[in-house]
């Protein structure tokens, strides 16, 4: 677990972290009250934060690099799902003594790679102690231009169901870091999969590219099934999800449990519709991205989501996705 802190509150916030803002001028070196952020005319600051807290996100043992790549990328993956591009964030650290210099010293070098590979800077935030668990709070702002957002509620009767990359292997992935998977799979096969538990790949190049060709977008981070029932629910329609459709890797595909696929969550893939006029441009969008996109279903008038299987029978899930309490 560490050493316990030797640097303390400040020497912490000034060696590990006034060096990931550096170059912002609005971060004013993390030594004033708050922080200034720009937003060039003609766009708008899209903000959104998530939490992530040990054991409910992340497990206690996991590298804390990647711990902090996770934290940094869920939240790029819903600016990825408003259409936005992500500019910059703010973190809030909330950990226990037994954390100690080393470990945040691992965490800082997970957000530096992550600043880098997605173009954004720390302009903020707070460090706090705590009895409990760890838990982590970040805060990322992206712009849009003014109605280029896509929300969750354009979703239309007669639009079809598309999701990026493949679904399931967030879930199954929690199972192989684990080690729950070990006697199922090759160990090529498990590492995949807890890799993608761990490093979530946010469709950072997609999003944009979907502006005024989705109706409706989200990502998925509770599980596909429910997370589809909130487009519909925002958007007053009903969703069809063909199961044979949803892409799986083969790591997934082997395991063949589909319902844990579909509701198990922890994907951070783009769940979108469009009308059918637009498939050709959004595939083109996909390739430009270089992300895979699949039609998995369609948007029918009424309201909640089904599940139809390969036969076209509905298949009856005993849950939809992750819920807190
Ligand atoms: N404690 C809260 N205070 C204010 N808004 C919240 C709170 N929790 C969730 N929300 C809002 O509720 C909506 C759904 O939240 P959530 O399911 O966490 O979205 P996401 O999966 O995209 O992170 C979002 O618009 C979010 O901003
Ligand atoms: C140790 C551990 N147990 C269980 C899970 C599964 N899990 C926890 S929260 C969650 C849903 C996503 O987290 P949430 O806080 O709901 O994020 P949001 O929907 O707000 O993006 C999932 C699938 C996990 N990621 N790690
Ligand atoms: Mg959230
Ligand atoms: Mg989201
Ligand atoms: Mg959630």
């Amino acid at each position: 677990m560490g050493k316990p802190t030797a640097l303390g509150e400040f020497g912490r916030i000034a060696k590990f972290f006034a060096p990931l803002a550096a170059g912002q001028p609005g971060a004013l070196d993390l030594l004033d009250d708050a922080a200034l952020v720009e937003c060039p005319p003609g766009e708008r600051l899209v903000v959104t934060v998530d939490a992530m807290v040990e054991g409910v996100h992340f497990l206690s043992d996991d590298p804390p690099d990647l711990i902090a790549r996770k934290l940094v990328r869920v939240n790029l993956s819903d600016l990825a799902a408003m259409a936005a591009r992500p500019v910059g964030y703010f973190l809030t650290t909330a950990l226990p003594k037994s954390r100690g210099d080393d470990w945040l010293a691992r965490f800082a070098d997970g957000l530096a790679q992550d600043q880098a590979e997605f173009g954004i800077a720390l302009l903020g935030g707070d460090s706090v102690s705590t009895p409990g668990p760890v838990s982590l709070t970040l805060t990322a702002f992206g712009r849009v231009a003014p109605g280029a957002e896509v929300r969750r509620s354009g979703a239309r009767p007669g639009d079809l169901v598309f999701v990026s990359g493949t679904i399931g292997d967030g879930a199954f992935g929690l199972e192989a870091a684990r080690g729950q998977l070990d006697e199922r799979l090759d160990p090529a096969e498990v590492a995949y999969l807890a890799d993608r538990y761990r490093l979530p790949r946010p469709r950072v190049a997609l999003g944009p590219r979907l502006s005024g060709l989705a109706s409706a977008m989200m990502d998925v981070s509770d599980g596909l099934a429910g997370d589809l029932g909130h487009i519909c629910a925002a958007s007053s329609v009903a969703g069809v999800i063909e199961a044979a459709r949803v892409p799986l890797s083969p790591a997934a595909a082997r395991l063949g449990r589909l319902e844990l696929a579909l509701t198990g969550g922890d994907d951070y893939e783009l769940l979108f519709t469009a009308s059918r006029a637009q498939q050709d441009a959004i595939l083109a969008a996909a390739a430009a991205a270089g992300v895979p996109v699949t039609p998995i279903g369609r948007i029918e008038a009424g309201q909640g989501v089904q599940v139809l299987d390969a036969a076209g029978q509905t298949m009856a899930l005993a849950g939809v996705g992750w819920r807190h309490f």
